[in-house]
C-alpha cells in the first residue's frame, strides 16, 4: 500500500487515561475527511464506544478485526482496530494488568508501518509507571518503537508554539544524564536532528542551537567540565562538516527571540531542561515526534491526564496536531529512517 493511500493508525493508549475519549473526539472532528486520509483507532471497541458515548460523542465508525479488512478505501473513513482489553478497565485507575493490551496496540501499529500497511503511528498518551511492572526498564513510547524498530539511534523532538526542541537524552533519572551524553551519541543525534529540518520541514541549512548541560554552559569550567570536554568539541566537528550548529548556549538564556529567531531547532540535553519551554509555549497544541526511525511516529504533547478521563473537558487540540504532522511526514516519507 503506497504512502499517499496507506491509513494512519491512532493507537488509543492507557484504557484508563483520556486516549480512549481523545479518539471518539478525532472521529467527531471529521478530520478524515479534511485529510482525505483514512483514521484507524486501534483499541478495545467496547470501551472506545461507551467512552465516547458517555461524553455525548456519537462514535461513529465501523469496526475491523484486522488491516486487511479495509478493504481497497475508495472514501477515506475512520475504522476502529479491535483489540481487547486484559481485564475491565476502571476509568481513572491504570493497572499493569491491562499493560499487555497497550503494548499490544503499539506493536501492532508498528509492525503495520514497518510492513507498509500503514502510513504512520500518532499515539495517545500511556501510563509508564503501569507498563514498568509487566516490562521491566519500560521507559516509553520512544525508546519501545526503537527497539521494536531495531533502532538503536532515536531522537525525541517536541514542536510547538514556534519553536522544535530536541533532546540529547530522553528519559533518564537526573542522576544518568551526565554519563549518558557521549561525543558520538551527541553527534548521532545532531545528525539525525539535521536531516529530520531538512527533509519534513524544508530546511536547506538548518540552524541548530545546542544548550550546555551545566548552569552558565558551565562557566569556563567552574560548574562543570560537559561543554568543554564533549558538547563544544562536537559541535565543532559538524561545523567543520559545513553544518550550522551552534552553542553551547546557556539554557536559561538561550530561549529568548534574539537566538531563536535564527534557528530553526534547539537541542537540550535533557528532558526537562527543553520541554518546559516548549509545553510553557504550546502545551495542548504541541507534537512530540520521533526521529530516526523507520517509521513515522508522532504523538501528544500530554500524559494521560487520569484527573479528566470520562470527562468532557480534554483539549484534543495535540491530538490533532500529531496526527495532521504525520500526515505531512507520511508524504515526505521514504523507508529510510526519519
Ligand atoms: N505521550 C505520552 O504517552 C505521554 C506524554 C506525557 C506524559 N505521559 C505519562 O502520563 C502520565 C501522567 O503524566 P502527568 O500527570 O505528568 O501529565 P498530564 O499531561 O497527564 O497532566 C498534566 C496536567 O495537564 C492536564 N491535561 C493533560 N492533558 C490534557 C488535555 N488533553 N486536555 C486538558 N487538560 C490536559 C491534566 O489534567 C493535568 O492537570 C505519566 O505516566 C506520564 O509518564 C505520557
Ligand atoms: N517525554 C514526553 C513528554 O513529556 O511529552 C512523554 O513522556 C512521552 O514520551 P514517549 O513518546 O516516549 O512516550
Amino acid at each position: 500500500m503506497s504512502t499517499t493511500t496507506a491509513p494512519l493508525l491512532i493507537t488509543s493508549g492507557e484504557p484508563a487515561g483520556i486516549g480512549p475519549e481523545l479518539c471518539g473526539l478525532i472521529a467527531e472532528q471529521a478530520l478524515h475527511q479534511q485529510l482525505n486520509r483514512t483514521l484507524v483507532l486501534l483499541g478495545d471497541a467496547d470501551l472506545l464506544k461507551q467512552r465516547s458515548q458517555a461524553i455525548g460523542l456519537s462514535a461513529n465508525w465501523q469496526i475491523i478485526c484486522q488491516l486487511a479488512d479495509l478493504g481497497t478505501m475508495d472514501h477515506p473513513g475512520v475504522y476502529v482496530w479491535h483489540h481487547g482489553l486484559n481485564v475491565p478497565c476502571t476509568t481513572g485507575q491504570p493497572t499493569a494488568s491491562n499493560a499487555p493490551y497497550v503494548l499490544r496496540l503499539l506493536d501492532s501499529a508498528c509492525d503495520a508501518c514497518l510492513g507498509d500497511q500503514a502510513a504512520a503511528m500518532i499515539t495517545a498518551p500511556i501510563q509508564k509507571s503501569a507498563i514498568s511492572p509487566h516490562w521491566p526498564g519500560f521507559m516509553g513510547h520512544t525508546e519501545y518503537l526503537a527497539a521494536r524498530c531495531g533502532q538503536s539511534d532515536v531522537v525525541m523532538m517536541l514542536a510547538g508554539g514556534g519553536l522544535k526542541v530536541a533532546l540529547a537524552t530522553t528519559h533518564l533519572p537526573l542522576q544518568a544524564v551526565p554519563a549518558a551524553i557521549t561525543a558520538g551519541g551527541l553527534r548521532t543525534t545532531l545528525e539525525i536532528v539535521l536531516k529530520a529540518l531538512q527533509r519534513h520541514w524544508g530546511c536547506a541549512k538548518p540552524t541548530v542551537l545546542v544548550t550546555g548541560l551545566n548552569p552558565h554552559a558551565g562557566e569556563s569550567g567552574d560548574l562543570g567540565m560537559e561543554e568543554i570536554q564533549v558538547i563544544r568539541p562536537v559541535i565543532e566537528t559538524l561545523v567543520a562538516q559545513g553544518h550550522d550548529v551552534r552553542g553551547p548556549y546557556p539554557a536559561d538564556t538561550l530561549f529568548q527571540p534574539k537566538y531563536l529567531n535564527e534557528a530553526d531547532a534547539v537541542l537540550a540535553m535533557y528532558h526537562d531542561q527543553g520541554l518546559p519551554v516548549l509545553k510553557f509555549a504550546s502545551f495542548g497544541e504541541g507534537v512530540n515526534i520521533s526521529l530516526g526511525l523507520p517509521i513515522v511516529r508522532t504523538s501528544v504533547d500530554h500524559g494521560t491526564a487520569l484527573d479528566l478521563a470520562g470527562t468532557a473537558h480534554i483539549n484534543s487540540g495535540s491530538m490533532v496536531e500529531a496526527i495532521k504532522l504525520a500526515h505531512t511526514m507520511s508524504l515526505n516519507a521514504t523507508r529510510t529512517p526519519t
